[in-house]
């Protein structure tokens, strides 16, 4: 009974379905745009595939792209989504989603392009394109958005040098800082890393060779477009419910939900150094993507290349962080882990149920931070919420620890706004919902007492 009222409660899933909107465009213009770039990129490694695999590779380059440019027409024509074909670890798992799909489909029609929910379609673009090289074995370990992702980091290295020569500064100091600079420290490093989601990858971008664009000095000025600041119930929850004054460091275990490579990582290795070096967390728990994933993801390859990358940068506190993150690595402070559910399409709100195990992992955490949209979606379950919605009824019972998101906003949906907040926004800027600009600090604990 109470199930069901829930279930009737649910706001209908974002679409391509509703013309003009912000799905819809996505799906008619971005996606294809993507799918062209990944056809591009496979086209011009033909010779690195050549001296790989000799012709055999050659071949698996051409089938691969005829592949991708069949998906790109199949999605610009809406045609349904097709069951995947290559049997590996998460196949059956996307299958039954897909039937899952077409019992919500009206008058028994097919899942398709611009029919289907966008979460779900976008999620299937990607593991389509990873399909396409499963198919093609020589071929199957290349990362097509690797390119984009190292590009992202090497054109990020003013504001990475101000960044980690910040860090390296204050972990100089920490026994002296009391907690009212603690407090003062962390809410800037958590700031440094929500804004490191911004869609241009550089805080400091546009501020050519200065040498002072540090990411911090922008804080001050980005505080505005902070659109729900939740920062004191995290700091809470890390000093055990301590105000500044008091002295109890949780040292418990944090874990953070990756998003991006290049500078976001790095925002999030700083964030992390900073919650073990100060003592609030004794341990951090990464968590990434199994397969190259909405083009500038995270994956265990991109994880230690940063961290490897970071550690032999000529500039003495990068090398000096990327240093220590390995030691972090080496004894166990800090782990990495993947698990094939962050590359399905599923809300997570479905995470108890068909993934368990990734569910009990994070019941271990005291607290998880959730990088980025598209996490902020899976957590929402990119539905037409109301933006006065309370965060805890969108998560909709996924509620594994005490957890928050840092999410610059990039997706139409949002919740937990004050009254008339999201009126306003679009009287004065259509667009705030998409363009990156603003951000939400966003918590909710099972243990919450309001
Ligand atoms: O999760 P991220 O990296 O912050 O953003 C992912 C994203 O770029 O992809 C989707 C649009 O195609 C949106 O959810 C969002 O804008
Ligand atoms: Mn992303």
């Amino acid at each position: 009974m109470a199930n069901q009222v829930v279930l009737r409660s649910v706001p209908q899933s974002l679409s391509a379905k509703f013309v003009g909107s912000f799905a819809y465009l996505t799906v008619k213009d971005r996606l294809p745009t993507i799918l062209t770039k990944v056809i591009d990129t496979i086209h011009r490694n033909k010779d690195k595939f050549f001296e790989e695999h000799g012709e055999e590779g050659v071949q698996a380059e051409k089938r691969a792209i005829s592949l991708l440019s069949k998906l790109r027409n199949e999605l610009q024509t809406d045609k349904p989504v097709l069951a995947l074909t290559d049997n590996v670890v998460d196949t059956d798992m996307w299958n039954q989603y897909l039937q899952r799909q077409q019992a919500l489909m009206d008058d028994n029609e097919p899942p398709s392009w611009f029919k289907s929910p966008w979460l779900y379609v976008e999620c299937y673009m990607y593991r389509k394109i990873q399909e396409s090289l499963h198919l093609n074995p020589p071929i199957c370990d290349f990362d097509v958005f690797k390119e984009a992702k190292t590009k992202s980091f090497f054109e990020s290295q003013q504001p990475i040098m101000a960044i980690c020569t910040y860090l390296q500064e204050l972990n100089k100091n920490m026994d002296d800082l009391s907690e009212t600079q603690l407090l003062e420290h962390f809410l800037k490093l958590l700031q440094v890393s929500l804004w490191g989601n911004k869609c241009d990858l550089s805080i400091s971008a546009g501020q050519d060779n200065s040498q002072k664009a540090s990411p911090v000095d922008s804080l001050e000025d980005l505080k505005p477009f902070i659109l729900v600041d939740d920062s004191n119930l995290v700091w809470s929850v890390l000093t055990n419910g301590k105000i500044p004054g008091g002295s109890s460091k949780l040292q418990g275990r944090v874990d953070i939900v990756l998003d991006n490579a290049g500078f976001e990582l790095v925002t999030d290795l700083i964030f992390a150094d900073f919650l073990v070096s100060s003592g609030l967390a004794s341990k951090v728990c990464f968590h990434g993507k199994s397969m190259p994933w909405f083009v500038s993801d995270t994956t265990k390859e991109d994880f230690h290349w940063t961290i490897r990358q970071t550690l032999a940068a000529n500039h003495k506190w990068m090398s000096k962080s990327g240093a220590q993150w390995q030691c972090y690595l080496k004894d166990g402070t800090w782990s990495y882990y993947d698990h094939s559910f962050w590359t399905l399409p599923h809300e997570f709100c479905d995470m108890a149920a068909d993934a368990p195990d990734l569910y009990a992992t994070l019941q271990k955490s005291d607290l998880i931070f959730f990088k980025g949209d598209l996490n902020y979606r899976k957590l929402t379950s990119d539905r037409d919420w109301g933006h006065t919605e309370p965060f805890e009824k969108a998560l909709r019972g996924f509620q594994p620890a005490s957890l928050c998101s840092l999410r610059t906003l990039k997706a139409n949906v949002q919740v937990g706004l004050q009254p008339g907040q999201g009126e306003n926004l679009t009287a004065q800027e259509p667009t705030w919902m998409t363009s990156g600009k603003y951000a939400v600090v966003q918590f909710s604990s099972p243990h919450r007492e309001q």
